[in-house]
């Protein structure tokens, strides 16, 4: 049996979603880098999901059966008022959450295609409305209902902030979305695919994901930059603080990557937005921060950026809480989850590897009451 560590260079299934092939990231084919100049979030996410860009017509539909889809039940909104007041991370409540819409949801356990079409919109569309109901409801305000007006990027920071976003940070924000929307077969999205493999619902898949996103290895780690960030506080303290964590071992968090030799293709569009965000702010050390941390890291540790780094300066910038940073990068992940998911339900095998038993062998049972009475002895 072939065994690695972290399954590290392991082929474990084909896909057509997205690929990473000589540090490139490409969805569906296009390069990610002209996904992010030039297209809606919504686009991609059609794209991810039909395996084709939309027409304008097409597109218009599609936002408009997106925007129905935002609303949550009244159940919910109980649920997020209930949850709000306890004292746990946001991803746990929005974990919560999905779960929960599966209980509203009559067609969770329906697997045509029609079915899991709209469970896909639903899953789009109100993961980012829990998100920003959690958001005003835990500093005692309304929720939001979004703007028809307003794209889907606009809509969000509109019901996280309650203020209709300026255009730079709309356009930054649509940016940061389509860079998050997917990334071949990362934890997370692996484990939405083990889990939908088993033949399990489309909640449950994103649920479990929602689980590995989390981590501070992957998607978690956004949050932890900030943290780092606000540890240091200041520029001049970057030097220590870095020579400090190196001395102890510790991970620089929002660096290093399982498969980008040479560079995430994505930090580049992060680093200037998190420039550009940072002068409209007017609250420019965080990005000045992050630029003498990525040179040191860089030159001592031979270690990239990765898609974390820039995005916490960025949603900083954005106004948005630290603690949503992950929740946010969930937002967007989840089109790529479901365009990976509806790939697994076309062609499925249940996904079972195998362990390599390094444990004791041949071990005698002692009934308990001898053990007991050995302990005995023995005390
Ligand atoms: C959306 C995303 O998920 S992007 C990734 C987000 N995660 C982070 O930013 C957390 C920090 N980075 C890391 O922990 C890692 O680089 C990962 C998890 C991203 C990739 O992990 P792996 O491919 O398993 O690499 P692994 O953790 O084995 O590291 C290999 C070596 O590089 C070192 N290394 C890797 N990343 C870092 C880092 N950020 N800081 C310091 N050292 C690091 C490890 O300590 C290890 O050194 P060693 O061989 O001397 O023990
Ligand atoms: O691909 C990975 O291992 C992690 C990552 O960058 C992502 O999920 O965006």
């Amino acid at each position: 049996m072939v065994q690695t560590k972290g399954l590290e260079g392991v082929v474990a299934t084909t896909s057509s979603v997205s690929s990473i092939i000589d540090d490139v990231l490409t969805y569906r084919g296009y390069n990610v880098d002209d996904l992010t100049d030039s297209a809606q979030f919504e686009e991609v996410i059609y794209l991810l999901w039909f395996n084709k860009l939309p027409t304008s017509q097409q597109l218009a539909e599609f936002k408009s059966e997106l925007i129905e889809n935002v609303y949550l039940p009244i159940e919910l909104l109980n649920i997020i008022e209930k949850l709000s007041k306890e004292n746990t991370h946001p991803m746990s409540i929005l974990m919560n959450c999905v779960s929960a819409l599966a209980i509203y949801d009559e067609e969770t356990n329906q697997m045509s295609e029609g079915a899991n079409y709209r469970k896909s919109l639903r899953l789009q569309g109100k993961l980012a409305s829990i998100v920003a109901a959690y958001s005003r409801i835990r500093e005692g305000k309304q929720p939001l209902i979004p703007k028809e007006d307003l794209s889907f990027a606009g809509n969000i920071l509109y019901m996280l902030n309650g203020e209709i976003p300026d255009k730079i940070s709309e356009k930054a924000f649509n940016k940061a979305l389509i860079l998050h929307a997917d990334h071949e077969l990362n934890a997370s999205t692996f484990t939405a695919r083990v889990c939908v493999a088993t033949l399990s619902d489309m909640y449950s898949g994103i649920t479990a994901a929602l689980g590995a996103l989390k981590g501070p290895l992957h998607g978690g780690a956004n949050e932890s930059v900030m943290k780092m960030l606000a540890e240091i506080n200041d520029i001049t303290q970057v030097d220590s603080y870095l020579h400090k964590a190196f001395e102890n071992k510790e991970k620089i968090m929002g660096f290093g990557h399982r498969v980008y030799k040479t560079g995430d293709p994505r930090a580049k569009h992060l680093r200037e937005m998190s420039r550009q965000l940072a002068k409209v702010t007017g609250e420019e050390k965080w990005y000045y921060m992050s630029l003498a941390i990525e040179k040191i890291v860089t030159n001592e540790k031979g270690l990239l950026p990765n898609v974390d780094f820039y995005s916490a300066s960025v949603y900083h910038s954005l106004g948005i809480q630290h603690d949503l940073f992950t929740p946010i990068f969930a937002i967007s992940r989840v089109s790529g989850w479901i365009a990976h998911i509806l790939e697994q339900y076309e062609n499925n095998r249940l996904i079972r590897p195998r362990a390599e038993y390094v444990g004791l062998k041949n071990q005698t049972f002692i009934p308990i009451q001898e053990r007991d009475e050995s302990m005995d002895v023995i005390a």
